[in-house]
Protein backbone atom coordinates (compact mmCIF):
# COMPACT_ATOMS: atom_id res chain seq x y z
CA UNK A 1 0.00 0.00 0.00
CA UNK A 2 1.52 3.51 -0.93
CA UNK A 3 -0.02 6.36 0.84
CA UNK A 4 -0.33 10.31 1.06
CA UNK A 5 0.08 13.20 3.98
CA UNK A 6 -2.10 16.21 3.83
CA UNK A 7 -1.48 18.84 5.90
CA UNK A 8 -4.20 21.54 6.79
CA UNK A 9 -2.80 24.47 8.34
CA UNK A 10 -6.10 26.47 9.64
CA UNK A 11 -6.83 29.62 11.94
CA UNK A 12 -5.91 28.26 15.06
CA UNK A 13 -4.31 24.80 14.51
CA UNK A 14 -2.57 22.44 11.96
CA UNK A 15 -3.43 19.02 11.37
CA UNK A 16 -1.74 16.00 9.49
CA UNK A 17 -3.98 13.22 7.91
CA UNK A 18 -2.23 9.96 6.55
CA UNK A 19 -4.64 8.62 3.67
CA UNK A 20 -4.26 5.00 2.13
CA UNK A 21 -4.26 6.03 -1.38
CA UNK A 22 -6.18 2.99 -3.26
CA UNK A 23 -8.84 3.05 -0.71
CA UNK A 24 -9.21 6.87 0.54
CA UNK A 25 -8.89 5.54 4.08
CA UNK A 26 -8.15 7.95 6.34
CA UNK A 27 -5.09 6.18 8.74
CA UNK A 28 -4.01 8.72 10.94
CA UNK A 29 -4.95 12.38 12.08
CA UNK A 30 -2.85 14.53 14.64
CA UNK A 31 -3.55 18.06 14.96
CA UNK A 32 -1.27 20.63 17.17
CA UNK A 33 -2.72 24.01 18.03
CA UNK A 34 -0.70 27.21 17.38
CA UNK A 35 1.34 27.87 20.66
CA UNK A 36 1.16 31.55 19.56
CA UNK A 37 -2.26 31.08 18.80
CA UNK A 38 -4.16 34.13 17.05
CA UNK A 39 -2.59 37.20 17.81
CA UNK A 40 -4.74 40.35 17.87
CA UNK A 41 -3.79 42.11 20.76
CA UNK A 42 -0.33 41.50 21.65
CA UNK A 43 3.08 40.55 19.94
CA UNK A 44 4.52 37.43 21.87
CA UNK A 45 6.40 39.56 24.02
CA UNK A 46 3.58 40.67 25.70
CA UNK A 47 4.00 44.35 25.34
CA UNK A 48 3.73 45.63 22.07
CA UNK A 49 0.08 46.49 21.65
CA UNK A 50 -1.94 46.20 18.19
CA UNK A 51 -4.48 47.98 16.97
CA UNK A 52 -7.78 47.11 16.09
CA UNK A 53 -8.50 44.75 13.75
CA UNK A 54 -5.08 43.51 13.28
CA UNK A 55 -4.52 39.38 13.44
CA UNK A 56 -1.09 38.27 13.49
CA UNK A 57 0.52 34.40 13.76
CA UNK A 58 4.06 33.36 14.33
CA UNK A 59 5.48 31.21 11.70
CA UNK A 60 7.34 29.33 14.03
CA UNK A 61 4.04 27.69 15.01
CA UNK A 62 3.50 26.20 11.20
CA UNK A 63 7.19 24.79 11.14
CA UNK A 64 6.20 23.04 14.85
CA UNK A 65 3.06 21.59 12.95
CA UNK A 66 5.47 19.85 11.07
CA UNK A 67 7.49 18.41 13.14
CA UNK A 68 4.78 17.14 15.21
CA UNK A 69 1.78 16.19 13.98
CA UNK A 70 3.97 14.42 10.45
CA UNK A 71 6.11 12.41 13.12
CA UNK A 72 2.57 11.54 15.07
CA UNK A 73 0.40 10.31 12.12
CA UNK A 74 3.81 7.88 10.93
CA UNK A 75 3.80 6.51 14.64
CA UNK A 76 -0.13 6.19 15.03
CA UNK A 77 -0.33 4.75 11.61
CA UNK A 78 3.01 2.18 11.87
CA UNK A 79 3.17 3.44 8.25
CA UNK A 80 6.90 3.26 6.87
CA UNK A 81 7.96 6.50 5.65
CA UNK A 82 9.15 5.00 2.40
CA UNK A 83 5.51 3.96 1.63
CA UNK A 84 4.53 7.66 1.84
CA UNK A 85 4.60 8.70 -1.97
CA UNK A 86 3.66 12.05 -1.37
CA UNK A 87 2.87 15.35 0.95
CA UNK A 88 0.10 18.15 0.04
CA UNK A 89 -0.28 21.45 2.15
CA UNK A 90 -2.95 23.92 2.32
CA UNK A 91 -3.58 27.48 4.42
CA UNK A 92 -5.88 29.88 5.55
CA UNK A 93 -5.51 32.62 2.72
CA UNK A 94 -4.70 35.26 2.11
CA UNK A 95 -2.08 34.77 4.94
CA UNK A 96 1.28 36.55 4.19
CA UNK A 97 4.79 36.71 5.42
CA UNK A 98 7.96 38.91 4.71
CA UNK A 99 11.43 36.74 4.30
CA UNK A 100 14.59 37.43 3.79
CA UNK A 101 16.34 35.92 0.47
CA UNK A 102 17.12 32.58 2.37
CA UNK A 103 13.30 32.02 3.45
CA UNK A 104 14.07 33.67 7.13
CA UNK A 105 11.17 35.42 8.34
CA UNK A 106 11.82 38.73 9.31
CA UNK A 107 10.14 38.17 12.65
CA UNK A 108 12.77 35.90 13.32
CA UNK A 109 15.28 38.21 13.39
CA UNK A 110 16.30 40.12 16.69
CA UNK A 111 16.06 43.39 15.39
CA UNK A 112 12.09 43.06 14.08
CA UNK A 113 11.07 41.37 16.65
CA UNK A 114 8.94 44.07 18.41
CA UNK A 115 7.91 45.50 15.19
CA UNK A 116 4.52 43.91 14.25
CA UNK A 117 5.06 43.81 10.71
CA UNK A 118 7.44 41.06 11.14
CA UNK A 119 4.96 39.01 11.44
CA UNK A 120 2.52 36.83 9.75
CA UNK A 121 -0.55 38.91 8.31
CA UNK A 122 -3.15 36.37 8.99
CA UNK A 123 -6.47 36.04 6.77
CA UNK A 124 -8.66 37.78 8.72
CA UNK A 125 -5.99 40.87 9.43
CA UNK A 126 -8.60 43.18 8.56
CA UNK A 127 -6.04 46.72 9.36
CA UNK A 128 -5.63 47.23 5.61
CA UNK A 129 -8.99 49.07 4.81
CA UNK A 130 -7.31 52.14 4.29
CA UNK A 131 -5.46 50.82 1.70
CA UNK A 132 -8.04 48.80 0.47
CA UNK A 133 -10.53 51.67 -0.43
CA UNK A 134 -7.53 53.74 -1.82
CA UNK A 135 -6.73 51.06 -4.06
CA UNK A 136 -10.18 50.51 -5.39
CA UNK A 137 -10.73 54.39 -5.80
CA UNK A 138 -7.67 54.64 -8.14
CA UNK A 139 -8.06 51.16 -9.64
CA UNK A 140 -12.07 52.09 -10.66
CA UNK A 141 -10.69 55.72 -11.57
CA UNK A 142 -8.17 53.91 -13.89
CA UNK A 143 -10.44 51.71 -15.14
CA UNK A 144 -8.37 49.01 -14.45
CA UNK A 145 -9.81 45.33 -16.04
CA UNK A 146 -9.20 43.16 -12.70
CA UNK A 147 -11.55 44.99 -10.86
CA UNK A 148 -14.56 43.12 -11.85
CA UNK A 149 -12.61 39.85 -11.69
CA UNK A 150 -12.37 40.27 -7.64
CA UNK A 151 -16.64 41.25 -8.13
CA UNK A 152 -15.77 45.49 -8.22
CA UNK A 153 -14.06 45.62 -5.15
CA UNK A 154 -10.35 44.42 -3.82
CA UNK A 155 -10.96 42.83 0.12
CA UNK A 156 -8.31 44.46 2.41
CA UNK A 157 -7.88 40.59 3.38
CA UNK A 158 -6.29 40.27 -0.15
CA UNK A 159 -2.46 40.66 -0.57
CA UNK A 160 -1.95 44.16 -2.26
CA UNK A 161 -4.06 46.11 0.32
CA UNK A 162 -1.97 43.89 3.20
CA UNK A 163 1.50 44.80 1.53
CA UNK A 164 1.04 47.88 0.80
CA UNK A 165 -0.05 48.70 4.83
CA UNK A 166 3.46 47.26 5.83
CA UNK A 167 5.06 49.75 3.31
CA UNK A 168 2.84 52.73 4.73
CA UNK A 169 3.32 51.94 8.35
CA UNK A 170 6.70 49.91 8.22
CA UNK A 171 9.09 51.13 5.43
CA UNK A 172 12.19 49.27 7.07
CA UNK A 173 10.47 45.59 7.11
CA UNK A 174 8.59 46.61 3.93
CA UNK A 175 12.43 47.48 2.76
CA UNK A 176 14.40 44.89 4.64
CA UNK A 177 12.06 41.91 2.87
CA UNK A 178 13.47 40.04 -0.17
CA UNK A 179 10.26 38.09 -0.61
CA UNK A 180 6.57 38.42 0.47
CA UNK A 181 4.86 35.33 -0.26
CA UNK A 182 1.87 33.70 1.24
CA UNK A 183 1.90 31.13 4.14
CA UNK A 184 1.29 27.86 2.00
CA UNK A 185 4.19 28.91 -0.72
CA UNK A 186 6.93 29.67 2.97
CA UNK A 187 5.75 25.95 4.28
CA UNK A 188 5.92 24.37 1.22
CA UNK A 189 9.59 26.06 0.40
CA UNK A 190 11.02 24.98 3.74
CA UNK A 191 9.97 21.07 2.86
CA UNK A 192 11.73 21.59 -0.46
CA UNK A 193 14.31 23.72 -0.17
CA UNK A 194 12.85 25.96 -3.10
CA UNK A 195 10.49 28.90 -3.34
CA UNK A 196 7.61 27.60 -5.64
CA UNK A 197 4.34 30.15 -5.66
CA UNK A 198 1.06 28.70 -6.58
CA UNK A 199 -1.66 29.46 -8.84
CA UNK A 200 -4.59 29.76 -6.18
CA UNK A 201 -3.32 32.47 -4.05
CA UNK A 202 -1.56 34.30 -6.90
CA UNK A 203 -5.00 34.56 -9.18
CA UNK A 204 -7.39 34.88 -5.57
CA UNK A 205 -5.38 36.75 -3.83
CA UNK A 206 -2.84 38.80 -5.51
CA UNK A 207 -4.31 39.90 -8.56
CA UNK A 208 -2.87 37.24 -10.85
CA UNK A 209 -3.84 36.35 -13.85
CA UNK A 210 -3.03 33.50 -16.04
CA UNK A 211 -3.02 35.67 -19.41
CA UNK A 212 -2.52 39.09 -18.29
CA UNK A 213 -0.12 39.06 -15.44
CA UNK A 214 -0.41 41.02 -12.11
CA UNK A 215 -1.42 44.89 -12.25
CA UNK A 216 0.91 46.48 -14.40
CA UNK A 217 3.69 48.68 -13.44
CA UNK A 218 2.00 52.00 -13.61
CA UNK A 219 -0.87 50.96 -11.62
CA UNK A 220 1.08 50.26 -9.21
CA UNK A 221 3.18 53.33 -9.74
CA UNK A 222 -0.04 55.55 -9.37
CA UNK A 223 -0.51 53.67 -5.89
CA UNK A 224 2.20 54.65 -4.74
CA UNK A 225 5.67 54.94 -6.36
CA UNK A 226 7.12 53.07 -3.86
CA UNK A 227 5.09 50.36 -5.20
CA UNK A 228 6.35 50.53 -9.01
CA UNK A 229 8.58 47.15 -9.02
CA UNK A 230 6.67 45.52 -6.28
CA UNK A 231 7.02 42.30 -8.30
CA UNK A 232 10.34 42.40 -9.48
CA UNK A 233 11.23 43.38 -5.69
CA UNK A 234 9.01 41.21 -3.76
CA UNK A 235 7.20 38.55 -5.93
CA UNK A 236 7.39 36.56 -8.65
CA UNK A 237 6.01 35.79 -12.41
CA UNK A 238 7.35 32.31 -11.85
CA UNK A 239 3.63 30.35 -11.02
CA UNK A 240 2.80 26.84 -10.70
CA UNK A 241 -0.29 25.65 -11.43
CA UNK A 242 -2.04 23.60 -8.39
CA UNK A 243 -1.86 19.96 -9.25
CA UNK A 244 1.79 20.07 -10.17
CA UNK A 245 4.89 19.26 -7.77
CA UNK A 246 6.92 21.69 -5.94
CA UNK A 247 10.15 19.25 -5.33
CA UNK A 248 10.72 17.00 -2.95
CA UNK A 249 11.10 16.62 0.73
CA UNK A 250 14.85 17.86 1.40
CA UNK A 251 17.51 16.72 3.72
CA UNK A 252 16.92 19.23 6.08
CA UNK A 253 12.54 18.78 6.22
CA UNK A 254 13.05 15.04 6.42
CA UNK A 255 14.97 15.36 10.06
CA UNK A 256 12.21 17.53 10.75
CA UNK A 257 9.25 15.36 9.29
CA UNK A 258 10.64 11.51 9.36
CA UNK A 259 9.50 11.88 6.24
CA UNK A 260 11.75 10.39 3.34
CA UNK A 261 14.08 13.04 1.63
CA UNK A 262 12.93 12.57 -2.28
CA UNK A 263 9.09 12.28 -1.34
CA UNK A 264 7.27 14.29 -3.59
CA UNK A 265 5.53 17.58 -2.17
CA UNK A 266 2.51 19.26 -4.32
CA UNK A 267 2.35 22.92 -5.54
CA UNK A 268 0.62 24.69 -2.17
CA UNK A 269 -3.40 24.78 -2.20
CA UNK A 270 -6.03 27.23 0.05
CA UNK A 271 -7.88 25.13 2.92
CA UNK A 272 -10.94 26.05 0.96
CA UNK A 273 -10.35 25.26 -2.42
CA UNK A 274 -8.38 22.08 -2.23
CA UNK A 275 -11.49 20.43 -0.38
CA UNK A 276 -13.56 20.30 -3.61
CA UNK A 277 -12.01 16.90 -5.06
CA UNK A 278 -12.21 15.54 -1.94
CA UNK A 279 -15.65 15.81 -2.10
CA UNK A 280 -15.36 14.54 -5.75
CA UNK A 281 -16.94 17.71 -7.53
CA UNK A 282 -14.94 17.89 -10.76
CA UNK A 283 -17.53 20.12 -12.94
CA UNK A 284 -19.15 22.60 -13.10
CA UNK A 285 -23.02 24.33 -10.80
CA UNK A 286 -21.93 22.37 -8.08
CA UNK A 287 -21.07 24.60 -4.76
CA UNK A 288 -19.23 23.72 -1.99
CA UNK A 289 -18.83 26.11 1.50
CA UNK A 290 -16.31 25.25 3.44
CA UNK A 291 -17.81 26.08 6.91
CA UNK A 292 -15.83 27.02 10.11
CA UNK A 293 -14.50 29.89 11.66
CA UNK A 294 -15.54 31.66 8.12
CA UNK A 295 -16.81 29.88 5.36
CA UNK A 296 -15.94 30.24 1.15
CA UNK A 297 -18.31 29.24 -1.23
CA UNK A 298 -16.54 27.58 -4.48
CA UNK A 299 -17.96 26.69 -7.73
CA UNK A 300 -16.84 25.67 -11.03
CA UNK A 301 -17.84 27.49 -14.28
CA UNK A 302 -17.49 27.13 -18.27
CA UNK A 303 -16.83 31.01 -18.86
CA UNK A 304 -15.55 33.97 -17.11
CA UNK A 305 -18.18 35.76 -15.33
CA UNK A 306 -18.12 39.21 -13.81
CA UNK A 307 -19.90 38.24 -10.75
CA UNK A 308 -20.39 41.73 -8.12
CA UNK A 309 -18.90 41.29 -4.89
CA UNK A 310 -17.76 37.41 -5.48
CA UNK A 311 -13.77 37.16 -4.01
CA UNK A 312 -12.60 36.17 -7.57
CA UNK A 313 -12.83 34.13 -10.72
CA UNK A 314 -9.67 32.13 -11.33
CA UNK A 315 -8.85 30.00 -14.51
CA UNK A 316 -8.02 27.01 -13.09
CA UNK A 317 -8.26 28.37 -9.62
CA UNK A 318 -9.86 25.39 -7.97
CA UNK A 319 -9.64 22.75 -10.88
CA UNK A 320 -7.86 22.31 -13.59
CA UNK A 321 -9.52 23.07 -16.95
CA UNK A 322 -12.14 25.56 -15.77
CA UNK A 323 -13.04 28.75 -13.88
CA UNK A 324 -13.13 28.90 -10.57
CA UNK A 325 -14.94 31.22 -8.74
CA UNK A 326 -14.85 32.32 -4.42
CA UNK A 327 -17.00 33.91 -2.41
CA UNK A 328 -17.21 34.44 1.22
CA UNK A 329 -18.46 35.14 4.95
CA UNK A 330 -15.65 36.23 6.90
CA UNK A 331 -17.35 35.23 10.35
CA UNK A 332 -19.56 32.29 10.40
CA UNK A 333 -18.15 29.99 13.50
CA UNK A 334 -16.72 32.83 14.76
CA UNK A 335 -19.93 34.42 15.54
CA UNK A 336 -20.92 31.59 17.77
CA UNK A 337 -17.40 31.42 19.38
CA UNK A 338 -18.10 35.32 20.06
CA UNK A 339 -21.50 34.15 21.32
CA UNK A 340 -20.71 31.60 23.84
CA UNK A 341 -17.30 33.47 24.58
CA UNK A 342 -19.79 36.38 26.18
CA UNK A 343 -23.56 36.28 25.95
CA UNK A 344 -24.06 32.97 27.60
CA UNK A 345 -25.43 32.66 31.18
CA UNK A 346 -23.55 31.14 33.98
CA UNK A 347 -26.41 28.53 34.14
CA UNK A 348 -26.62 27.38 30.82
CA UNK A 349 -23.10 26.87 30.88
CA UNK A 350 -23.23 24.91 34.27
CA UNK A 351 -26.21 22.42 32.30
CA UNK A 352 -23.89 21.81 29.77
CA UNK A 353 -20.87 20.70 32.03
CA UNK A 354 -23.38 18.67 34.23
CA UNK A 355 -24.58 16.93 30.82
CA UNK A 356 -21.06 16.31 29.96
CA UNK A 357 -21.92 18.38 26.83
CA UNK A 358 -20.28 21.56 24.72
CA UNK A 359 -21.92 24.73 24.76
CA UNK A 360 -22.23 24.71 21.16
CA UNK A 361 -24.47 21.53 21.53
CA UNK A 362 -26.58 22.40 24.04
CA UNK A 363 -27.36 26.08 22.57
CA UNK A 364 -27.88 23.66 19.50
CA UNK A 365 -30.47 21.59 20.83
CA UNK A 366 -32.24 24.28 22.62
CA UNK A 367 -32.14 26.53 19.21
CA UNK A 368 -34.03 23.45 17.40
CA UNK A 369 -36.83 23.03 19.72
CA UNK A 370 -37.92 26.31 18.64
CA UNK A 371 -40.11 27.13 15.68
CA UNK A 372 -39.22 29.02 12.16
CA UNK A 373 -39.56 32.27 12.89
CA UNK A 374 -40.84 31.62 16.74
CA UNK A 375 -37.59 34.23 17.81
CA UNK A 376 -38.84 37.26 16.26
CA UNK A 377 -35.09 37.49 15.37
CA UNK A 378 -32.94 38.98 12.72
CA UNK A 379 -29.18 39.34 12.72
CA UNK A 380 -26.71 40.64 10.38
CA UNK A 381 -23.70 38.39 10.14
CA UNK A 382 -21.09 41.08 9.90
CA UNK A 383 -19.38 40.52 13.26
CA UNK A 384 -16.20 39.90 10.97
CA UNK A 385 -17.56 42.57 8.32
CA UNK A 386 -18.88 41.17 4.92
CA UNK A 387 -16.31 39.50 2.26
CA UNK A 388 -19.32 38.63 0.17
CA UNK A 389 -21.23 40.17 -1.61
CA UNK A 390 -20.49 43.81 -0.19
CA UNK A 391 -17.09 43.69 -0.01
CA UNK A 392 -16.76 46.00 3.43
CA UNK A 393 -14.88 44.92 6.65
CA UNK A 394 -16.04 47.74 8.39
CA UNK A 395 -19.26 46.81 8.61
CA UNK A 396 -20.77 45.36 11.82
CA UNK A 397 -22.80 43.20 13.52
CA UNK A 398 -26.99 43.88 14.15
CA UNK A 399 -29.57 42.30 16.24
CA UNK A 400 -32.81 43.32 15.40
CA UNK A 401 -36.52 42.21 17.47
CA UNK A 402 -34.79 41.86 21.18
CA UNK A 403 -37.04 41.81 23.90
CA UNK A 404 -36.82 41.47 27.29
CA UNK A 405 -38.13 37.78 26.90
CA UNK A 406 -35.71 37.34 24.38
CA UNK A 407 -33.59 33.86 25.08
CA UNK A 408 -29.83 33.22 24.21
CA UNK A 409 -30.91 30.19 22.43
CA UNK A 410 -32.62 32.68 20.27
CA UNK A 411 -30.32 34.69 19.19
CA UNK A 412 -27.99 31.98 18.98
CA UNK A 413 -30.34 30.41 16.61
CA UNK A 414 -30.93 33.97 14.68
CA UNK A 415 -26.87 34.23 14.19
CA UNK A 416 -27.18 30.18 12.39
CA UNK A 417 -29.66 31.89 10.08
CA UNK A 418 -27.71 34.98 9.43
CA UNK A 419 -24.71 33.16 8.10
CA UNK A 420 -27.86 30.81 6.23
CA UNK A 421 -28.72 33.99 4.62
CA UNK A 422 -25.83 35.42 3.84
CA UNK A 423 -24.96 32.16 1.98
CA UNK A 424 -28.45 32.55 0.47
CA UNK A 425 -27.49 36.41 -1.09
CA UNK A 426 -24.16 34.99 -2.18
CA UNK A 427 -26.07 31.84 -4.57
CA UNK A 428 -28.37 34.24 -5.78
CA UNK A 429 -25.91 37.11 -6.97
CA UNK A 430 -24.04 33.97 -8.67
CA UNK A 431 -27.15 32.73 -10.28
CA UNK A 432 -27.85 35.93 -11.81
CA UNK A 433 -24.91 37.38 -12.92
CA UNK A 434 -24.20 34.11 -14.98
CA UNK A 435 -22.36 31.69 -12.94
CA UNK A 436 -25.01 28.40 -11.97
CA UNK A 437 -25.09 26.88 -8.96
CA UNK A 438 -27.42 23.89 -9.02
CA UNK A 439 -25.96 21.71 -6.13
CA UNK A 440 -24.70 22.55 -2.75
CA UNK A 441 -22.26 20.51 -0.94
CA UNK A 442 -20.63 21.35 2.75
CA UNK A 443 -17.39 20.86 4.68
CA UNK A 444 -15.49 21.29 7.32
CA UNK A 445 -16.17 21.27 11.05
CA UNK A 446 -19.77 22.82 11.45
CA UNK A 447 -20.83 20.86 8.10
CA UNK A 448 -19.99 17.48 10.15
CA UNK A 449 -20.89 18.88 14.34
CA UNK A 450 -23.94 20.77 13.62
CA UNK A 451 -27.07 19.38 11.84
CA UNK A 452 -29.53 21.88 12.81
CA UNK A 453 -27.36 24.81 11.17
CA UNK A 454 -27.21 22.11 7.46
CA UNK A 455 -30.98 21.76 8.19
CA UNK A 456 -31.46 25.86 8.07
CA UNK A 457 -28.88 26.28 5.36
CA UNK A 458 -31.13 23.67 3.33
CA UNK A 459 -34.31 25.19 4.09
CA UNK A 460 -33.07 29.12 3.80
CA UNK A 461 -31.43 27.80 0.19
CA UNK A 462 -34.00 25.56 -0.40
CA UNK A 463 -31.56 23.46 -1.99
CA UNK A 464 -30.34 19.93 -0.93
CA UNK A 465 -27.36 19.30 0.94
CA UNK A 466 -24.66 16.68 0.57
CA UNK A 467 -21.73 16.79 3.31
CA UNK A 468 -18.54 15.71 2.61
CA UNK A 469 -17.48 12.44 3.96
CA UNK A 470 -13.99 13.49 5.66
CA UNK A 471 -14.09 15.45 8.84
CA UNK A 472 -10.61 16.74 7.77
CA UNK A 473 -11.73 17.27 3.86
CA UNK A 474 -8.63 20.08 3.62
CA UNK A 475 -6.12 18.01 4.77
CA UNK A 476 -7.59 14.80 3.02
CA UNK A 477 -7.94 17.11 -0.69
CA UNK A 478 -4.06 18.24 0.07
CA UNK A 479 -3.14 13.97 0.72
CA UNK A 480 -5.30 13.67 -2.99
CA UNK A 481 -2.56 16.51 -4.54
CA UNK A 482 0.10 14.71 -2.83
CA UNK A 483 -0.92 12.03 -4.54
CA UNK A 484 -0.67 13.97 -7.25
CA UNK A 485 2.37 15.59 -6.82
CA UNK A 486 4.03 11.53 -6.50
CA UNK A 487 2.52 10.42 -10.02
CA UNK A 488 0.79 7.50 -11.16
CA UNK A 489 4.16 5.73 -11.56
CA UNK A 490 4.81 5.92 -7.67
CA UNK A 491 1.29 4.73 -6.82
CA UNK A 492 0.06 7.77 -6.87
CA UNK A 493 -2.86 9.84 -9.20
CA UNK A 494 -2.51 11.19 -12.83
CA UNK A 495 -4.44 14.19 -12.68
CA UNK A 496 -6.68 15.71 -9.34
CA UNK A 497 -9.90 14.78 -11.40
CA UNK A 498 -8.88 11.25 -11.44
CA UNK A 499 -7.83 11.41 -7.68
CA UNK A 500 -11.44 13.04 -7.36
CA UNK A 501 -13.52 10.55 -8.97
CA UNK A 502 -11.36 7.49 -7.56
CA UNK A 503 -11.14 8.65 -3.76
CA UNK A 504 -13.35 11.89 -3.50
CA UNK A 505 -16.62 11.09 -0.74
CA UNK A 506 -19.69 12.69 0.71
CA UNK A 507 -21.71 11.21 3.20
CA UNK A 508 -24.88 9.15 2.36
CA UNK A 509 -27.22 11.16 4.46
CA UNK A 510 -28.04 14.09 2.87
CA UNK A 511 -30.12 17.30 4.37
CA UNK A 512 -33.48 17.85 2.48
CA UNK A 513 -35.10 21.42 2.32
CA UNK A 514 -38.52 21.02 4.89
CA UNK A 515 -41.55 22.51 2.65
CA UNK A 516 -43.18 24.79 6.05
CA UNK A 517 -39.51 25.81 7.06
CA UNK A 518 -38.75 27.16 3.14
CA UNK A 519 -41.99 29.21 3.12
CA UNK A 520 -41.66 30.95 6.58
CA UNK A 521 -37.85 31.50 5.55
CA UNK A 522 -38.54 33.14 2.81
CA UNK A 523 -40.29 36.02 4.48
CA UNK A 524 -37.66 36.37 6.69
CA UNK A 525 -34.85 36.15 4.15
CA UNK A 526 -36.79 39.20 2.19
CA UNK A 527 -36.79 40.94 5.53
CA UNK A 528 -32.81 40.53 5.75
CA UNK A 529 -32.17 41.44 2.65
CA UNK A 530 -33.84 44.84 3.08
CA UNK A 531 -31.21 45.38 6.58
CA UNK A 532 -28.09 44.13 3.90
CA UNK A 533 -29.13 46.69 1.36
CA UNK A 534 -29.88 49.77 3.79
CA UNK A 535 -26.78 48.97 6.28
CA UNK A 536 -24.54 47.68 3.55
CA UNK A 537 -25.10 49.64 0.08
CA UNK A 538 -25.04 53.22 1.78
CA UNK A 539 -28.18 54.48 3.02
CA UNK A 540 -27.34 54.30 6.43
CA UNK A 541 -23.57 54.03 7.49
CA UNK A 542 -24.03 53.98 11.36
CA UNK A 543 -21.60 51.09 11.52
CA UNK A 544 -18.62 52.99 9.89
CA UNK A 545 -19.20 55.98 11.50
CA UNK A 546 -19.84 54.46 15.24
CA UNK A 547 -15.96 52.30 14.32
CA UNK A 548 -14.94 55.95 13.87
CA UNK A 549 -16.02 57.21 16.87
CA UNK A 550 -14.74 54.14 18.58
CA UNK A 551 -11.12 54.50 16.58
CA UNK A 552 -11.00 58.43 17.61
CA UNK A 553 -12.03 57.09 21.62
CA UNK A 554 -9.30 54.14 21.41
CA UNK A 555 -6.98 57.07 20.36
CA UNK A 556 -7.61 59.44 23.41
N1 LIG B 1 -21.39 22.53 17.30
C1 LIG B 1 -21.00 23.67 16.71
N2 LIG B 1 -21.88 24.40 16.03
C2 LIG B 1 -21.53 25.54 15.40
N3 LIG B 1 -20.27 26.04 15.43
C3 LIG B 1 -19.36 25.36 16.12
C4 LIG B 1 -19.66 24.14 16.78
N4 LIG B 1 -18.52 23.72 17.38
C5 LIG B 1 -17.56 24.61 17.07
N5 LIG B 1 -18.05 25.60 16.31
C6 LIG B 1 -17.34 26.75 15.70
O1 LIG B 1 -16.57 26.23 14.62
C7 LIG B 1 -15.37 27.00 14.44
C8 LIG B 1 -14.19 26.07 14.22
O2 LIG B 1 -14.36 25.42 13.01
P1 LIG B 1 -13.30 24.36 12.47
O3 LIG B 1 -13.76 23.89 11.15
O4 LIG B 1 -13.12 23.33 13.52
O5 LIG B 1 -11.94 25.20 12.41
P2 LIG B 1 -11.22 26.10 11.28
O6 LIG B 1 -12.18 27.05 10.68
O7 LIG B 1 -10.16 26.83 12.05
O8 LIG B 1 -10.63 25.15 10.28
C9 LIG B 1 -15.22 27.85 15.68
O9 LIG B 1 -15.40 29.19 15.28
C10 LIG B 1 -16.36 27.40 16.63
O10 LIG B 1 -16.97 28.50 17.25
O1 LIG C 1 -10.29 32.98 2.67
C1 LIG C 1 -10.26 31.81 2.86
C2 LIG C 1 -9.83 30.93 1.76
O2 LIG C 1 -9.73 31.64 0.55
C3 LIG C 1 -10.63 31.25 4.22
O3 LIG C 1 -11.73 31.89 4.71
C4 LIG C 1 -9.56 31.44 5.17
O4 LIG C 1 -8.49 30.69 4.66
C5 LIG C 1 -9.91 30.95 6.59
O5 LIG C 1 -10.39 29.64 6.62
P1 LIG C 1 -10.99 28.94 7.96
O6 LIG C 1 -12.28 29.60 8.28
O7 LIG C 1 -11.21 27.48 7.55
O8 LIG C 1 -9.97 29.08 9.04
Amino acid sequence: MKYSIGVDFGTQSGRALLVEIETGREVAMAVKAYTHGVMDEYLPDGVTKLEPDWALQHPADYLEVLQVTIPEVLAKSGVNPEDVIGVGIDFTSCTIIPTKADGTPLCFLKEFEHNPHSYVKLWKHHAAQDEANALNKLAEQNGEAFLARYGGKISSEWFLPKVWQILNEAPEIYNAADSILEATDWVVSQLVGKERRNSCTAGYKAIWHKKQGYPSKSFLKLLDPRLENLVEEKLSTDIFPIGTKAGEITEKAARLTGLKPGTAVAVGNVDAHVSMPAVGITDPGKMLMIMGTSTCHIVLGESEEMVPGMCGVVEDGAMPGYMGYEAGQSCVGDHFEWFIENCVPIQLQEEAKQRGIDIHQLLTEKAGQLAVGQSGLIALDWWNGNRSTLVDADLTGLFIGMTLLTKPEEMYRALIEATAFGTRTIIETFRANGVPVTELYAAGGIAEKNALMMQIYADVCNMEIRIADSSQTPAYGSAMFGAVAAGKERGGFESISEAAGAIGKVKEHYYKPIPENVAVYEKLYAEYSKLYDYFGRGENNVMKRLKNIKKAALRN
